[in-house]
């Protein structure tokens, strides 16, 4: 089979599973156990192994327990019991003040177990009972020693509630642990790269001192004409020049060793390199993937290194990873997104060629935060030849997820994408259910690049 035919072969089988879960069967249930298996009479669509609790969840469910409610079978029976049977009456007003809230239903109780359900919350529901038993207690009708089903909702609201604290505990100790220390790991750099970077870096000093002497002219200039505006005409124009290509002199005296050498390592590599950049693959091939934290990232690399859906913890160094795609090789580096290792961005930038950003199309709060990074790079004059494509992760969570027109939109890229032969691809994609994303970077490699960007 070819790398392809497994994706689509996974990807097809994931769809079937998650069918099969909407009417609780397994695929195990299908192939091994068919025999074993026997139709609910309660829904025709479910089939469950013999022996199992199927018919009595079921038919709770049906009664109006919801499932995400469902507590233990014996606890659901006494309040079915309670609520049905104690024969105590409430009218609508007595039950708006058990409830605390203005009640429209007309009849009086008891309540049957589906009306309770619809009409009440499951904490109104246990006031409801609260008040039904206390009621059968004065009347007599159970006696007082019962264990009743209070106790049980109590130990039920209890479940829930530490439930919730550990919910609220584990999303607190997430947040905090996002914006952990940045840490970068020293990257391993060549001949070539350390002179590029100081050949960059003296550049930039010059091209600094060259200015300041400039400016320094031009208000040394106005002055000096200011004040010899009558007296000294024809003499002081040949002194400010002399001044001026004094000062010049000054600074590139200073600097002309190290002028020379920069000048003397640009003009070799320039001359006798041009073939290995060209000719070298992994530099031709290099990807940058970038994003908010929280995007999806290194799920995305762990999809294309082990091809399954993996749990990462927030990317806290810059990592490197070399998938192939069709018999390109790529070297995909993923600096985190969070903002200290936004910083490093750029300086990784200039050493790929491709550059991916990943959009959580899902996160509604943060897609202006997204965009204004995503712009930053997309009006970087340095990169307007790089190609990028835009993953919009997480398009499974379907509530929230915009729409690929509402990104456009919303980005700002229209102007992009409606180039000629644009540079930039927007796909959308989620990498948990493994789809969307194989066309954007096909694309993403065949893009023609410029090495000296
Ligand atoms: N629903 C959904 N969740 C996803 C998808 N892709 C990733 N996630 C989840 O998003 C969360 C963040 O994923 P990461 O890959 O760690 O995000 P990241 O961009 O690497 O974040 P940093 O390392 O902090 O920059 C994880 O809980 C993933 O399981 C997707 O397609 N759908
Ligand atoms: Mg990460």
């Amino acid at each position: 089979m070819t790398d392809d035919e497994i994706i689509f072969y996974k990807r097809e089988k994931l769809k079937f599973n998650e069918l099969l879960s909407k009417f609780d069967w397994t695929e195990d249930c299908l192939l091994k156990e068919q025999k074993t298996l026997i139709q609910c009479p309660i829904d025709r669509g479910h089939r469950f192994p013999i022996g199992s609790k199927h018919v009595q969840h079921c038919q709770l469910v049906k009664e109006g327990f919801s499932k995400e409610y469902l507590k233990e079978l014996a606890e659901c029976e006494q309040e079915k019991q309670l609520l049905n049977q104690s024969g105590i009456l409430f009218t609508p007003s007595q039950l708006s003040d058990i409830v605390h809230r203005p009640i429209t239903i007309t009849n009086n109780l008891p309540l049957s177990i589906e009306q309770a359900t619809i009409l009440f919350s499951p904490g109104e529901r246990s006031l409801i009972a609260q008040a039904v038993h206390n009621e059968a207690l004065r009347l007599g009708i159970v006696p007082s020693t019962s264990h009743s089903i209070i106790d049980n909702q109590l130990v039920q609201s209890q479940k829930s509630n530490i439930s919730q604290q550990l919910n609220k505990l584990a999303e607190l100790r997430d947040q905090k642990r996002r914006p952990t220390k940045y840490v970068t790991r020293p990257t391993k750099k060549n001949f070539y790269d350390i002179a590029r970077e100081m050949i960059n870096t003296e550049m930039k000093f010059i091209e600094q001192v060259n200015h300041q002497i400039d400016s320094d002219q031009t208000k040394h200039d106005k002055d000096h004409s200011k004040e010899h505006k009558h007296k000294h005409k024809h003499r002081s124009s040949s002194k400010k020049t002399r001044r001026s290509s004094h000062t010049k002199e000054k600074y590139y005296y200073s600097n002309s060793n190290m002028w020379s050498v920069i000048t003397w390592i640009r003009d070799f590599i320039a001359e006798y390199t041009w073939f290995w950049w060209s000719s070298n693959d992994s530099k031709s091939n290099t990807v940058l993937l970038v994003g908010l934290d929280d995007a999806g990232k290194t799920t995305l690399t762990g999809r294309l290194t082990q091809n399954r859906l993996i749990q990462a913890p927030p990317t806290s160094q810059p990592s490197k990873h070399e998938i192939k795609i069709g018999s390109t090789l790529l070297a995909i580096t993923d600096v985190g997104g969070h903002k200290q290792a936004r910083r490093l961005w750029r300086d990784y930038m200039f050493s790929s060629t491709r550059l991916i950003f990943m959009i959580d199309a899902s996160n509604r709060q943060r897609l202006p935060e997204a965009r204004s990074e995503l712009l930053n790079i997309l009006d970087d004059d340095d990169l307007k030849f790089v190609p990028l494509l835009i993953l919009a992760n997480k398009i499974d969570i379907i509530d929230t997820a915009y729409s690929e027109n509402e990104l456009r939109y919303l980005l700002q890229i229209e102007k992009y994408l409606n180039e000629e032969n644009p540079r930039i691809k927007l796909c959308m994609c989620s990498i948990k259910r493994n789809e969307g994303f194989t066309d954007g970077l096909r694309w993403l490699v065949k893009q023609p690049i410029k090495l000296d960007n």
